[in-house]
């Protein structure tokens, strides 16, 4: 029966019996454990919302709550599967202490990058990862560390020591945490089988912060159904999503009456961290510029075909400039290209492999966390001339878009994220990150400390493991390390770990040094590139086919071919009118501030349709109309 919807179950991506989804009806495990696709695939379709139909043989993969994939075995310890012991059969050690030995905290400004880099990078994430792990801890369980916490099994506090080089003058012994939610945990599998961490997200890269993960979400918040915009709201002269008109938003931090902006649209996330909040307007906003610039080139094009074709390079230019610029500034452009996640040749290119499930791996969802390392949390902000103004910590606006809706503070973020200096890519933190990193919300978050934590829980193989398994060397003793790890951190790693093997996978990528030819270090890179890869080779709408579902002709590849952050920038940055060219790295001599003028641009008459002209004097109704746009 075409119309009759198929229920797939979760976990397994297999369909399941009408019968088998009452039951999880009864349970009330529907919303995490069942997936449902309403009509059968259409292999011509354009990429869906809810990552459905993005593998046809297997069409629940890549859809929010399938399973994460696993490089190496998990590794817990007894039937409660609680974190490893160390070899000795001892817990392994403190994960604060630990944290505050190999990852001191400084502020050291990067001599490379922006701060740019870790708001684009916090973004991308929330495309494929999940804040519900968060939101449990902060408002679901706040109560870890009372007395209540210690008769919850789902609290995990973070146990301060009393030497604690930053609290042993304080009070703080306790940070709240809870486990992360599971397929064994809400209740899609037995409690008896090895923990598999859930997502909310679909696994692929596809803005679900901009459309959202579903059709009524984007239809009721998202679309104006005009034009193939989607809604907006212009105040001060600035374009922003529609704002909520509720009174009780996400925006838990806004101070009001002053500080009202809360942004209503499809995902609500946008309005957490600044890095996804900022980008999120800036997507929203290039959707609508791609949309008014392919109407104006195509006047006969309906309201859901500008949609859909704006929506589609509007992803096909975040992932180019992920690929294309972001990565390879990272992790080293020729690593990039012999790997084979970029070519040389700027035409298409089809690696699909439908055998490869669109899937990420447990491992790069968890080590992604070593980015809270270069995160400086002093975000300057600079006037449009480049003059210093101030500064915030970004742990003060998170949860909290009101704050970019007033005193110009759009602007002067904008300006301060392409001037200013990312953290160093080091072994160190800074400090509000290891200390406040949920800012008001909470006593304390020692980021990278729940990071170590989350590794544990999530039960990643130890460290040398993945060296063993990337660098093709045997690690018997710390003394194979050497090469691997930063020699004076090598000699810390041995006094916190007893034997070799304790070593966590984050906690060695801390103290590693670099891979050739990139800033990551090596067993990151190694991940990073596995999971890049992945992304590729699994996703049948990626934009370098052509023989996707509505697929560019070379010449509109040629053209996403010129995104860069910069040109994304001038096109969608409030008050940008210069910037250097390559605006992930700092300004300076070969990267000058310069005019936008001078930034190669995307020419939208690439998408000019023959078959307009002949519709030219019919154009549908409203077809013209749009906001004035730069
Ligand atoms: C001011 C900046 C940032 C703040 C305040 C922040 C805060 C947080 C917090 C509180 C968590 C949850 C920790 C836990 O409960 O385990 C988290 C998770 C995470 N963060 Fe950040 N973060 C920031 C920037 C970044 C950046 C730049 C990246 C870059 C990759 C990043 C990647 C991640 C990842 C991958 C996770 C895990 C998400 C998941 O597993 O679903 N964060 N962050």
């Amino acid at each position: 029966d075409k119309c009759k919807p198929v229920y797939y179950d979760a976990y397994l991506g297999e369909p399941i019996s009408e019968e088998e989804y009452l039951e999880h009806v009864k349970k009330n495990t529907t919303f995490w454990c069942v997936n449902i696709i309403l009509e059968p695939c259409d292999p011509d379709a354009w990429r869906s919302l809810d990552g459905s139909c993005t593998d046809l043989n297997h069409p629940s993969r890549g859809m929010p709550h399938t399973p994460t994939l696993r490089l190496l075995p998990p590794f817990y310890s007894g039937n409660g599967f609680e974190p490893r012991k160390a070899k000795c059969g001892e817990p392994l050690p403190l994960e604060r202490p630990l944290r505050t030995s190999l990852l001191p905290e400084a502020r050291i400004p990067d001599q490379v990058f922006t701060q740019l880099v870790t708001h684009f990078l916090v973004f991308f994430v929330s495309d494929i990862l999940s804040l519900h792990d968060t939101v449990n801890y902060v408002t679901w369980k706040p109560y870890c560390c009372l007395p209540q916490g210690q008769k919850d099994r789902e609290c995990i506090p973070v146990k301060i020591p009393n030497d604690d080089p930053v609290h042993r003058f304080g009070n703080l012994r306790c940070m709240r945490l809870t486990r992360p939610f599971t397929f064994q945990s809400v209740g899609c599998v037995k409690n008896s089988t090895k923990p598999e961490r859930i997502i909310s997200s679909t696994s692929t890269l596809d803005l679900s912060k901009v459309y959202g993960q579903s059709l009524e979400a984007l239809a009721s918040k998202g679309r104006l159904f005009k034009s193939g915009l989607l809604k907006f709201e212009i105040e001060d002269g600035r374009i922003w999503p529609p704002s909520m008109k509720t009174q009780i938003t996400p925006c838990l931090v806004n101070r009001k009456p002053r500080e009202t902006r809360c942004h209503d649209t499809p995902d609500e996330t946008t309005n957490s961290l600044p890095g996804i909040n900022l980008f999120s307007v800036w997507f929203y906003r290039l959707h609508n510029n791609v949309a008014y610039a392919l109407a104006k080139v195509n006047p006969c094009w309906d309201d859901e075909k500008l949609f859909q074709t704006a929506r589609d390079i509007n992803i096909a230019i975040m992932v180019q400039i992920l690929y294309y610029e972001l990565l390879p500034s990272l992790m080293g452009y020729d690593n990039l290209l012999r790997e084979g996640l970029i070519t040389w040749s700027k035409g298409f290119r089809d690696s699909y492999n439908d055998k490869v499930l669109p899937q990420i791996s447990t491992e790069y969802a968890t080590v992604l966390r070593w980015f809270h390392v270069v995160q400086e949390n002093n975000q300057k902000l600079y006037n449009p001339e480049g003059c210093y103004m101030r500064s915030i910590p970004l742990t003060n606006i998170s949860l909290r878009t009101g704050w970019f809706g007033v005193d110009n503070n759009m602007d002067y973020i904008t300006q301060g994220a392409f001037r200013q200096a990312s953290g160093r890519f080091d072994s160190l933190v800074d400090p509000d990150i290891a200390e406040i990193g949920l800012g008001p919300v909470t006593e304390g978050t020692d980021i990278p400390a729940f990071d170590l934590v989350k590794n544990r829980h999530f039960g990643m193989a130890p460290y040398v493991k993945y060296v063993e398994l990337w660098h093709g060397i045997s690690v018997n003793t710390f003394d194979d390390l050497i090469g691997v790890i930063k020699p004076e951190m090598l000699d810390i790693i041995k006094e916190k770990y007893k034997h070799v093997e304790d070593i966590d996978l984050l906690a060695g990528l801390w103290v590693e040094l670099p891979a050739t030819g990139s800033f990551l270090p090596k067993t990151l890179q190694y991940l990073m590139l596995e999971q890049h890869f992945r992304f590729l080779v699994s996703d049948r709408h990626w934009y370098e086919r052509p023989n996707r579902p509505h697929a560019f002709n070379l010449d509109q590849l040629l053209e996403i071919r010129k995104a860069t952050i910069a040109s994304f920038m001038c096109s969608v940055g409030d008050t940008v009118t210069e910037i250097q060219p390559s605006a992930f790295v700092r300004p300076g001599p070969g990267n000058e501030i310069t005019s936008c003028d001078y930034i190669p641009k995307i020419d939208f008459r690439a998408w000019k349709d023959p078959l307009c002209r002949r519709c030219r004097y019919s154009s549908v109704e409203g077809q013209r109309e749009g906001p004035v746009l730069p």
